[in-house]
């Protein structure tokens, strides 16, 4: 029987959907009878945002130089697809930022032969990527180079690497595209292939696909992710914290921003992660940033030298961005989340944790942005109302730029308090879909704390 979904809607298990729905409509006071707005939002987390958004390394390279090498960078690739080039401009507000305008769903014919790949490779298809040779995990006996096929992620993850026969789990279509090797060489072990496996040139969204091209001049990056540093207006000369900083994507944001001058200090705690960090700002020519593996929630030792690495002394920073662990229910696409009910509950008492200790690091005067890439409000307005109850020195403040919508409505949060706060909804009913309503979905706080 053919499984293939139709619907390219977020799976959830039940009760987390269930969860989710009764805060979802509560905070935005809609009774629960009736009304298809939850529905509308798992819909939209499924489908990937119709903008690509990109930053621009401002600090070594002019923008107009960028947009032209980008542009070039898309024609080619684009033509190789035969596709029409894409509507390519900057950002109204954030001027660092350039915007891709894709298309799709686009109508695909399928091909009887079909790949396989695993989930995170198919969503990557979906925001334009081709797939890389180890997504692969099923592909039909007697593949050559050059075959057409039509490429299906693996819904439920049951796939097993080197599946041979026609796969009858839950898939979901993609796209088509020409496998670039051999079946055998695809699952040679003795010489792991690297590399694209499968070039998209029929994706079900047509979306730039940079592939290691232009990294040192641009950077892929959510919208809201960008308007995130902003948002903590870093200054050159100050000192700064990131204190959740792998990848770095708002690191480097941070350190361009500050105009590659002062102090950054960078946290993760995963040793693994901070490399990245390391390697993209050695793409992009900063030398500021200071990166240290360490867990966050421990970093508060008034023994400590403020000027060495981690842990720090209370009041040791002028800015804190608290981009932490979330349950990251706002990424798009995603079309299937096996996280549990009491997995999702756990993350707001660790990022309590990571809150506690940003507030002592943090100077008096100072500026605190808290984020996340969730939809759950448990780790958003309400870990907004905690803080300001737990920490009265904490007063919310006005964000600039503010381009998504207000705070939703919370128990604790008082009209004028949400519009401090910002909101990126996917599940927005918007007569016109735009770069700054189409995102994935993000929250963000900014606090002051008080003299
Ligand atoms: C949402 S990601 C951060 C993304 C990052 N800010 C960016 O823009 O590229 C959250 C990060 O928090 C890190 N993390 C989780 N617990 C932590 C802790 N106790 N201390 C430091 N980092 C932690 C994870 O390793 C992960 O890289």
């Amino acid at each position: 029987m053919e499984k293939e979904n139709i619907q390219p809607h977020l799976l959830l298990n039940e009760n987390v959907e269930s969860y989710l729905r009764d805060n979802y409509l509560s905070s935005n006071r809609i009774s629960a009878e009736g009304d298809d707005r939850f529905e509308h939002l798992l819909l939209r987390l499924g489908c990937p945002p119709l903008f690509t958004t990109l930053r621009i390394n401002t600090l070594s390279h002019d923008t107009s130089t960028v947009i032209a090498s980008l542009r070039k960078e898309i024609e080619k690739s684009y033509r190789l697809r035969g596709l029409d080039m894409p509507d390519i401009s900057l950002h109204p507000v954030l001027h660092e930022t350039i915007v891709i305008k894709n298309h799709g769903p686009v109508c695909r014919e399928k091909v009887k032969k079909e790949v396989i790949v695993d989930l995170p490779c198919g969503m990557a298809v979906l925001r334009g990527a081709d797939v890389f040779v180890q997504g692969i995990l099923g592909c039909p006996s007697g593949t050559r180079a050059g075959d057409k096929v039509s490429v299906y992620a693996d819904v439920d993850g049951k796939c097993l690497r080197g599946l041979i026969k026609a796969y009858d789990g839950q898939k979901l279509f993609v796209g088509n595209g020409i496998v670039q090797f051999a079946r055998e060489e695809i699952y040679c072990n003795e010489q792991p292939l690297s590399g694209i496996g499968v070039l998209m040139t029929e994706s079900l969204y047509e979306a730039p696909s940079l592939n290691g091209t232009c990294v040192d001049m641009v950077f892929p990056q959510n919208l809201p992710s960008i308007i995130c540093s902003h948002v903590l207006n870093p200054q050159a000369g100050e000192t700064i914290l990131d204190m959740c900083a792998a990848p770095g994507g708002k690191t480097t944001h941070l350190a361009v921003l500050m105009k590659n001058e002062g102090r950054l200090v960078a946290v993760d705690k995963t040793v693994q992660k901070i490399e990245k960090i390391q390697a993209h700002a050695k793409e992009w020519g900063i030398n500021m940033i200071e990166t240290y593996p360490y867990d966050s929630t421990q970093m508060v030792d008034n023994k400590a030298d403020s000027f060495g690495g981690p842990p720090f002394p209370i009041e040791t920073f002028d800015r804190i961005l608290l981009d932490g662990p979330c349950s990251a229910l706002g990424q798009r696409p995603s079309k299937r989340n096996k996280m549990s009910l009491n997995s999702l509950k756990s993350y707001s008492a660790y990022q309590r944790k990571l809150l506690k200790a940003a507030v002592q690091l943090l100077k008096p005067g100072g500026t605190l942005v808290y984020s996340t890439c969730t939809i759950n409000q448990e780790e958003n307005e309400k870990q907004v109302v905690w803080a300001l109850k737990t920490f009265s020195e904490l007063s919310l403040e006005p964000q600039v730029p503010h381009l998504g919508q207000i705070g939703q409505v919370c128990e604790g949060l008082t009209d004028d308090q949400r519009q401090n706060l910002q909101f990126y909804d996917p599940g927005i009913i918007s007569l016109q879909l735009s770069v700054d309503n189409d995102t994935i979905g993000f929250f963000i706080a900014k606090f002051k704390k008080n003299e």
